[in-house]
């Protein structure tokens, strides 16, 4: 369906086609599409491929072709695909394709408002359990709107930024002692989340309808919202995270369209009870996404997506209900991704138990929370045309031990 010659394997191919933010040694960064282990230089393409709107390429972040709306996404979508699967545009397209390996990769868009929300049922009883075992399972609202949080956007960073271990109050020993000590972290994990890109902004005092969803967002991108523990165990009665998760999130560099996953469209779980009104969709739709986690150099979780009990649009349909507008370039993230089955955690406390089972590593070491000097990758696919699985490509990053005064 291509002339390209893709590579095999886990490089994206000639449907997915995420936009990106690139550079090359001495040259201003732009805009840049994805294909196999090549990013293909848009502006210049636009340019001479007779598209509409190149200048929205000749930028340093995605925003301004992301505030373009839905009719212009569409346009460069169905412009792109005519050309990679078309052989006489070879000649065309060949020109501005710059090796991967050649490029360096920026965040793709400025990040205005985050929110990250809390979605999968099994990790909220997992973390209710964990953090408050004399409490019921599920908090009182849980069924009954996506519950979430307003993280901190400046610090959204792209894949392969370093992560400093933060220092702060942690707990020491067991609680009945009440010994609080600061320092850094000793509980450092991980989240898997799908964080969902605004494009076209929503106005002030008009909540944005289920139904509207693709409207208004644009794409995906893989999100690790790393989170330290002890830090936030301490401090998040009763106001939720606060430092303990707003040191790094960290996000894939390519920005995966929606309309690259519109296979992957699945029913969400039954809702009990029935959702209010605003959150209702005559047609509601989940995603089937599969991630992986490796540590180090070990898989060690592959989390599913599809079984998440609020979609994505109904998120956005909730945090915009009060009359809150989102803005070009907000982000939310779907909370963490675990799956109720062995093996789908989506963070290192649900996989080790607090610590209490630990993970054994291919290098015979084994693991409760973050080391520093480890790696944690996430990666996902998700369903494709004709059967196929798509690569939503991956988010790393590595953990830099505390500053020194922080010891
Ligand atoms: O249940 C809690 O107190 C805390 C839960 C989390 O840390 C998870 C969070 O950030 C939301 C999510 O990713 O699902
Ligand atoms: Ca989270
Ligand atoms: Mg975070």
């Amino acid at each position: 369906m291509t002339w390209l010659d893709l590579p095999d394997g886990a490089a994206f191919d000639a449907w997915t086609l995420p936009y990106g933010i690139f550079s090359t040694p001495g040259e201003e960064p732009r805009v840049g599409v994805a294909v196999g282990d090549h990013v293909l230089d848009l502006a210049p393409l636009a340019a001479t491929g007779g598209l509409d709107g190149a200048h929205l390429f000749a930028q340093p972040t995605l925003n301004p072709f992301l505030a373009a709306g839905r009719r212009a996404w569409d346009a460069v979508r169905g412009w792109l695909l005519e050309l990679v699967t078309g052989e006489p545009h070879r000649d065309l397209v060949e020109p501005h394709l710059v090796p991967v390996r050649d490029v360096k990769l920026r965040r793709p868009f400025d990040v205005g408002d985050y929110v990250d929300f809390y979605a999968s049922q099994t990790h909220a009883e997992n973390v209710g359990q964990l953090f408050r075992p004399n409490s019921p399972g599920l908090p009182a609202a849980w069924r009954h709107l996506p519950i979430g949080y307003h993280g901190r956007a400046g610090t959204v960073v792209v894949s392969g930024t370093p992560v400093t271990r933060p220092s702060g109050l942690r707990r020491i020993g067991p609680p009945a002692d009440g010994r609080v000590e600061h320092g850094p972290s000793l509980r450092l994990d991980i989240e898997v989340e799908a964080g969902f890109v605004v494009g076209t902004p929503s106005r002030l005092g008009a909540p944005v309808p289920v139904a509207d969803f693709t409207e208004h967002v644009f794409g995906m991108v893989l999100v690790n919202d790393w989170s330290a523990r002890d830090i936030q165990a301490f401090e998040y009665v009763p106001l939720g995270p606060f430092l303990g998760k707003s040191f790094a999130t960290s996000i894939s560099p390519w920005v995966v369209p929606l309309d690259a996953l519109s296979h992957a469209r699945v029913d969400p779980p039954p809702r009990d009870p029935e959702p209010a009104a605003y959150l209702r969709d005559a047609d509601p739709w989940g995603l089937d996404l599969e991630f992986t986690v490796t540590w180090n150099d070990t898989v060690v979780s592959r989390p599913p997506f599809a079984g998440m009990y609020w979609t994505p649009a109904q998120q956005l349909a909730h945090l915009t209900a009060n009359g809150a507008s989102v803005r070009t370039g907000d982000l939310f993230a779907s909370g963490t991704v675990s799956g109720p089955r062995p093996g789908g955690s989506g963070c290192f406390l649900e996989l080790t138990w607090n610590g209490a089972e630990p993970v054994a590593l291919a290098d015979g070491s084994s693991r409760s929370f973050l080391e520093d000097g480890d790696t944690v990758t996430i990666s996902a696919t998700a369903a494709g045309p004709d059967d196929t699985r798509i690569h939503l490509g991956a988010v790393t990053g590595q953990i830099t031990p505390p500053r020194s005064h922080d010891h």
